[in-house]
């Protein structure tokens, strides 16, 4: 009974199925409570049950055994550190999940542009070791040499997302294409890669640039008419997704502040054991955590929120507001 109703077997379905509720609101799930209900698959169920809800399995003849058997084969391989575990990766496919279903985005993307970037989003920090790319390229690490440098963390959570559906019972796009295989694994990468934060500033561009020129169609949907177009907002959409934390009903916020700052305090420890240089706000003697979040927001995700707000304006005004909120909120406490 592999199936059950959310892709895992527990007890308590219908508590499992009540949490789910609100799987297509931003903010609607509390990731932590699926958790602990869903005998801690949170990647896996909230997989499960948006693919099933865009009718994934009938559109593309998955089998749901070989998705079961690879969503909680790579549900598996992310590592238990505070933040960068599979709790993140569910984040990060509900959250695209509820800006892919924007109206501005009404029918704009296929099919397989939607399956790709949830498939993008589950695997994107799969394996994450909880040290940043800061940390390998500074002190040469095995994964820095083996991806010299270049978005390292990425390179692997793509390398190992996609090494695992190779294994046996895994092959869920046995009957793809060519053409379709390949497709999803260009976007997918695309995706992935887009989720470095070195890539931040030209992505932002990128997108403010797709709003000054950006086409219409009488229906108020968007006009994206070529692939690096199409791919910009994709990645643009995941990219926010990534970072859509302070951007969440406070309560959610304020556990995921907690959990990444025990992971760049953990990170600290290791670089002061080691007597390296200890990385900005993970000094857990000298970080001041609100006034880090502030910063963070008014810096970095108040400009790409508010631009992807522009994009599908007026479709995302509620996170827009739900992240000044939560800007005041940390900005009182400094
Ligand atoms: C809920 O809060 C966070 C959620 C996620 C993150 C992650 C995974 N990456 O964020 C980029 C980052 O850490 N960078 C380091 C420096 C802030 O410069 C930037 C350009 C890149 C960080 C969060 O908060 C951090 C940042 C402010 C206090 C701790
Ligand atoms: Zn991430």
């Amino acid at each position: 009974k592999i199936m059950g109703n959310f892709g895992v077997v527990i007890g308590n379905e219908d508590a499992l199925a009540k949490e789910l509720e609100g799987i297509d609101m931003w903010g609607g799930i509390d990731l932590f409570k699926i958790a602990d209900i869903s005998n801690n698959r949170p990647l896996t169920s909230v997989m499960y049950t948006i693919c099933k809800k865009r009718d994934m399995f009938v559109k593309f003849k998955l089998s749901p055994v070989k998705f079961l058997t690879y969503m909680m084969t790579l549900e598996d391989h992310y590592r238990e550190v505070p933040y960068h575990n599979s709790l993140h990766a569910a984040d990060v496919v509900q959250s695209v999940h509820v800006l892919l279903s924007s109206a501005a985005l009404d029918s704009v993307f296929t099919d397989l542009e939607i399956l790709s970037a949830l498939i993008a989003s589950a695997m994107h920090d799969v394996d994450h070791p909880g040290l940043s790319n800061q940390y390998h390229c500074s002190n040469s690490t095995e994964l820095a040499i083996m991806y010299n440098d270049a978005s390292v963390l990425e390179n692997h959570h793509l390398a190992v997302g996609f090494k695992l559906m190779q294994q046996n019972h895994c092959d869920m796009f046995e009957h793809f294409t060519q053409k379709q295989w390949q497709s999803l694994r260009k976007m997918s990468i695309d995706m992935v890669l887009a989720t470095d934060m070195s890539k931040h500033m030209q992505l932002l561009a990128n997108l403010k640039t797709m709003v000054e020129t950006k086409k219409v169609a009488a229906s108020g949907v968007l006009m994206l008419d070529n692939y690096t177009d199409r791919i910009q907002v994709l990645q643009n959409m995941v990219h926010c997704a990534d970072l859509s934390n302070s951007a969440k009903p406070i309560e959610l916020y304020k556990k995921w502040v907690s959990v990444i700052i025990d992971e760049y305090w953990m990170q600290g420890d290791v670089e002061r054991q080691a007597g390296l240089e200890i990385s900005p706000m993970c000094d857990r003697h000298n970080t001041s955590i609100e006034r880090s979040q502030v910063m963070f927001i008014d810096f970095v995700v108040h400009p790409l929120l508010e631009t992807w707000a522009d994009l599908v304006n007026p479709y995302a005004q509620e996170i827009i507001n739900e992240l000044s909120d939560n800007r005041e909120y940390y900005a009182s406490l400094i």
